[in-house]
């Protein structure tokens, strides 16, 4: 019996241990994906060597959905595993869920996806071609044709079940624009509207390859003619003496060599250069439209995913277009030129050119799938090598007071041998592939050699037509040595495509829908209208809130933790829409503004003052691109950020890094000000926006404040009460949303409620 367990439960993220996993990187390869694509969960983990999964989740999923899709994904790749072995192909069409796997506690019954079934398929082809041959006395093998049949089944055979067995289940939530275009193949989908370099460069591709078989051709000649002393067949087209054949022969097979490099080397760069503007289209296309995606894909952990889907994916499609096609053509054109060739000249050996094409596919693929799960399993270990040490360095205070210098020294030497374990196993399967492939091409040129040199000497088989056929083999079989390694890219490819059409997908905002809004026309009063707001598997943040923020005044909101305050400030913005109730805009009901209208008109500064790698300059222009310096200055000097960047190495054009990381926190929310008050937008949203400044310089900032207010509408959110105490009005939120009280600081005192109790909280100030 195998089990799955739940190890750890965290909000957004669970830890699960399948013990089934173990040892089956493919397996947690696949169940990754699969899981990846399930909507509720943003990233996925899969050890093949420890069995754990590490799931992050929406964090508003329970733990039992979370679970349940779990069960659902490992019983989707399951079901594929059992159809690729045959099972049950009728209830797999019906999609119809199997009652044993779905059984909690319980992974694939007694399935287990080993590689005996590739080597039982290879036994079974190798003892049924010698049973043939065998029953056949050999007669079997002169008949062309059906080796050629039963090669090219085999093939595809072997193939298929690679395929299968890399292909991901589609037992689960699909993205939708994959289901939106079944029609179209993948590779159409991926190369889009540049087919027609794909086509110039296939074209390239395949005549590169058609040249070198011909030059082989040339070069095969040479030595027939300087053992045999002529070529009857050059000296039919009249040239006579052996070293005049001889010359032709060498300024032909250069000649074509120039033209073999010339040929691949403007389909390398055709492939290549496809590669890249695939990629720069992908991302052209789907980057502003995750730009435009609506704010519950973009917050937390969506980020990073889509960033992965916007770098590592779209870079997965654009190089698997700049390497593999070139090399399947390639391929297809070496098979295109060697069947006809040897079924027209030489029928009687065709076979000894065909029958290693699928032991040499069984090898690449079965090899691929060795070397995937090696690679996964000693990745595994090279990462946990590289933890241990970063994480004793890290800690070497403590390692140094805890005298524990010799404990970390056992535990690195235990995970290093760990590591070359399971490097040396890799190491030792490829080395073998790679001999096995070198007899194998050695075996088939020798059977090449031995029978069509006894056909040739029959006078069976032409001298000519014996050197011409010679090389193709050797050809075909180092080239179906990639075969392997294609398929898995083309399924990573696949994934990819998947991901990032699932970007595609996603409903993104329409900013120039709507009826217009004139920013400069704006009074600023805002009204919330019973509005009811929860987030998705939520209870409501805001229920039936109704308010009234009067035009050109300071409001303050204010209340608990978690209340719903900044939940507020997003259905302000139109970063998420009410589910009932309105919020309106001067009267004007804001689902039905222009939304770039909208956020013209309504600034919002958050606590997390999102800055970007470039100088304090480019920071405070952000959004008001022509603004002049002049207006710069003031605005930062409003914002009392003036003096700090005055302070810093290079003023204005200092370059702050990443997320403004080389200023404090109370900097970048002055930063972040600036760029509101620059902006200048007739609605002003502070949600925490000075929670990270001192007193001092707080209260420096009200009085500017003050003063920036004057005909604007101001909202401010605020835990510090003290910052808001000279509002206009105050509304009091508490627990779901719930207005409690409402009116100036004063009032609110005298009522005596929770605004007077968390005032006397903070300041200290006896309740009266
Ligand atoms: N993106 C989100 N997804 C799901 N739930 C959310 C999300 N953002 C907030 N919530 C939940 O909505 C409720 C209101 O959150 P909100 O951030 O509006 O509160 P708040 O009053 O601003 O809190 P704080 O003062 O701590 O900033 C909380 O219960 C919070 O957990």
């Amino acid at each position: 019996m195998q089990d799955i367990r739940l190890r750890s439960s965290l909000p957004g993220r669970q830890r699960w241990h399948i013990r089934f996993l173990e040892g089956r990187p493919r397996f947690a390869d696949v169940l990754a994906i699969v899981l990846r694509r399930v909507p509720e969960i943003t990233a996925v983990r899969a050890s093949p060597v420890t069995g754990s999964v590490l799931i992050h989740h929406d964090p508003t999923s329970a733990s039992e959905e979370v679970g349940e899709r779990l069960r659902q994904a490992l019983h989707a790749v399951c079901a594929r595993l059992e159809d690729t072995r045959g099972a049950n192909a009728q209830q797999q069409a019906a999609g119809a869920p199997r009652e044993r796997d779905t059984r909690p506690g319980r992974v694939c019954g007694g399935l287990r996806p080993s590689r005996s079934g590739g080597r039982r398929t290879l036994l079974l082809a190798v003892g049924g071609a010698v049973t043939a041959v065998a029953l056949g006395g050999g007669g079997l093998l002169s008949k062309p044709l059906v080796v050629l049949a039963a090669a090219g089944v085999t093939t595809a055979a072997l193939i298929r079940r690679a395929w299968r067995r890399a292909s991901c289940p589609s037992g689960l939530a699909q993205p939708s624009a994959a289901q939106e275009k079944p029609s179209r193949h993948p590779m159409g989908r991926i190369i889009g509207r540049h087919r027609r370099q794909a086509v110039l460069a296939s074209l390239l591709s395949a005549g590169a390859q058609a040249a070198e078989l011909v030059m082989y051709l040339f070069i095969g000649w040479m030595p027939l003619v300087l053992f045999r002393g002529e070529s009857t067949l050059l000296a039919r087209l009249g040239l006579g003496s052996a070293a005049t054949q001889l010359c032709a022969l060498g300024v032909a097979a250069t000649l074509v060599r120039v033209l073999v490099t010339f040929l691949s080397y403007r389909a390398d760069v055709s492939w290549r250069g496809l590669g890249q503007d695939v990629q720069h289209t992908w991302r052209s296309e789907v980057y502003p439209h995750a730009q435009r995606l609506e704010l519950r894909h973009l917050e937390d952990e969506r980020t990073t995913r889509l960033a992965g889907v916007l770098t590592e994916d779209i870079s997965q499609l654009g190089n698997f277009v700049a390497t593999r096609p070139d090399e399947v053509i390639r391929l297809a054109t070496c098979l295109l030129g060697m069947i006809p060739a040897y079924l027209l000249l030489a029928p009687q050996i065709a076979w000894i050119a065909v029958v290693p094409v699928p032991i040499v596919v069984w090898l690449s693929l079965d090899h691929q799938e060795r070397a995937a799960a090696g690679h996964a399993a000693s990745g595994e270990r090279r990462a946990q090598l590289n933890s241990q040490v970063i994480n004793s360095l890290a800690a070497s205070a403590t390692v140094k007071s805890f005298r524990g210098e010799e404990h970390e020294a056992v535990r690195l030497e235990e995970l290093s041998n760990e590591y070359r374990r399971s490097s040396c196993r890799t190491d030792r399967s490829t080395a073998l592939y790679a001999q096995s492939l070198h007899a194998g091409a050695a075996t088939s040129f020798l059977g090449t050699l031995l029978l069509g040199g006894r056909a040739m000497l029959n006078g069976a088989l032409s001298p000519e037509a014996f050197s011409a056929l010679i090389v193709m083999p050797q050809m075909v079989i180092w080239k179906l040595t990639s075969l392997g390694g294609t398929v898995e890219q083309y399924h990573r490819t696949l994934a990819a495509l998947h991901r990032v059409e699932y970007v595609q997908s996603l409903p993104a905002e329409s900013p120039g829908e709507g009826r217009p809004l004139d920013s400069r026309r704006v009074r600023g009063e805002v009204v919330l209208d019973r509005v009811t707001f929860s987030y998705p598997g939520r209870e409501p943040a805001v229920r039936e809130l109704s308010m009234r923020i009067a035009p050109e005044k300071t409001t303050a909101i204010v209340g608990a933790t978690g209340a719903g305050k900044s939940t507020i400030a997003k259905l302000l913005t139109r970063f998420y829409a009410p589910q009932s109730g309105r919020v309106l805009l001067d009267g004007q009901d804001i689902q039905a503004l222009r939304l770039d209208d909208l956020r013209s008109a309504v600034g919002f500064v958050s606590q997390d003052a999102s800055l970007f790698d470039g100088t304090v300059e480019e920071n405070l222009r952000y959004g008001s691109f022509d603004a002049d310096r002049s207006d710069i200055v003031r605005s930062a000097r409003i914002a009392q950020a003036s003096t700090f960047i005055e302070a810093l190495p290079e003023r204005y054009n200092t370059v702050i890094g990443e997320r403004g990381a080389a200023l404090s926190g109370g900097q970048r929310q002055r930063i972040s000000l600036a760029r509101a008050f620059l902006y200048g937008p007739p609605i002003v949203v502070l949600d925490e926006a000075t929670s990270a400044v001192d007193n001092e310089t707080e209260a420096a900032i009200q009085r500017t404040l003050h003063w920036f207010s004057k005909d604007r509408t101001l909202i401010v959110i605020a835990h510090r009460l003290s910052t808001i105490r000279h509002a206009d009005r105050i509304y009091v939120l508490d627990q779901g949303g719930m207005l409690v009280e409402e009116g100036t600081h004063h009032q609110l005192l005298a009522r005596d409620g929770l605004y007077a109790s968390l005032w006397s909280l903070q300041t200290g100030e006896p309740l009266s």
